[in-house]
């Protein structure tokens, strides 16, 4: 069957998320063991829509980062396309706050200036987000958070229309100009965005929230929200500065990463460039890959650079991101 090649290398389990028309499996690397997230697409029920997945399958080659869910292989049969992505154990950030009901302002803080990190860097490689929610914030078992894409929102920064009603659920955390259908610039919208998560960190509910869309809307329009007795001045300040109506008055990303409330407690600014990019190979990773393919080293780095999101590509980033992690993957003898 269309899985044949995927059940060769992964044993499928659970499906633990479904939208649109994307569903993703928990599964296992059966080589190392592993756990991954399959995410898999029927390209006939995609239709017009599969250039996007091609091009989310481009931005995600693209965007390697420590902040980022890594994808690992892609593998394409006649009907299906199966993504198979760094799998996050902590579950979504969304349930962490709901589970916690607020969080304290330097834990808001910690998790704000990781989704900063990966926010700047995909701007920086000439995206935007244009979801940002706590259901797209995943944790992984450092309670580190990696930012994804569920939704296939993620486009080049130009200000592409997106109608909400087709594109994503709920626009609680949607600009105002992108939700009054002007044109608009996707770095200014997901500033808004975070300003909306970091709201949510810090208060536990919404700035702008209602049961009927077109209220919502009036809200955020509006851009007045609560601003509880427990938020700090400096969670205020900041609020306000991302918050703004005007996405010319808006904080720049520039300004919020040295900004002081961004900066508290920590010794530096945020660092947001990527600590596993591609061009600076990990050579412990491709010794023990050199090791376990029976290859000498040069070959194995010649092979790996090749980039082809196949079987080795995988291998080298689940060995990459144990190594980042301080845990060494032993891969077992090859049968
Ligand atoms: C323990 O219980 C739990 C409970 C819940 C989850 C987990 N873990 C867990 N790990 C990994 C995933 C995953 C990662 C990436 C993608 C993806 O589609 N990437 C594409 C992508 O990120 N592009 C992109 C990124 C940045 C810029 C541009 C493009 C898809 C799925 C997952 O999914 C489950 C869904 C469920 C619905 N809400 C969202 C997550 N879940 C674990």
């Amino acid at each position: 069957s269309e899985y044949d090649v995927i059940r060769s290398r992964y044993h499928l389990k659970e499906t633990i998320g479904s939208g649109g028309f994307a569903k993703v499996k928990l599964a296992t690397h059966l080589a190392s063991g592993e756990k991954v997230a399959v995410k898999i697409m029927d390209k006939r029920a995609l239709g017009d829509d599969l250039p996007r997945v091609k091009t989310e399958i481009t931005a995600m080659k693209e965007l390697v980062h420590q902040h980022i869910c890594t994808l690992y292989e892609v593998v394409e049969t006649k009907h299906k396309i199966f993504m198979v992505i760094e799998y996050c154990p902590g579950g979504e950030l969304f349930d962490y706050i709901v589970a916690k009901d607020r969080l304290k302002e330097s834990e808001a803080r910690k998790f704000f200036r990781q989704i900063l990190s990966a926010v700047a860097y995909i701007h920086h490689k000439g995206y935007a987000h244009r979801d940002l929610k706590p259901e797209n914030l995943l944790l992984d078992d450092d309670q580190n958070l990696k930012l994804i894409d569920f939704g296939l929102a993620a486009r080049p920064k130009g200000g592409m229309e997106q109608h909400l009603d087709t594109c994503c659920g709920s626009p609680a955390y949607a600009a105002p100009e992108l939700v009054s259908g002007k044109q608009y610039r996707g770095a200014e919208a997901d500033i808004w965005s975070m300003g909306v998560l970091l709201y949510a960190l810090l208060c536990g509910f919404l700035p702008f929230d209602d049961d009927h869309v077109a209220t919502l809307y009036k809200k955020i329009l509006k851009g007045e929200y609560e601003e509880p007795r427990w938020l700090s001045d400096g969670s205020c300040d900041l609020l306000k500065q991302m918050l703004q109506i005007n996405p010319k008055k808006r904080i720049s990303m520039e300004e919020l990463l040295i900004h002081p409330w961004v900066k508290k407690g920590h010794s530096g600014t945020v660092h947001w460039n990527s600590k596993c990019e591609k061009n600076n190979l990990n050579t412990e990773c491709i010794a023990e890959m050199a090791e376990y393919y029976g290859k000498t080293k040069d070959d194995m780095m010649t092979i790996v650079t090749q980039w082809h999101y196949d079987e080795i590509t995988a291998v080298y980033f689940l060995l990459l991101n144990n190594f980042v992690r301080g845990c060494r993957l032993k891969l077992p003898p090859r049968s």
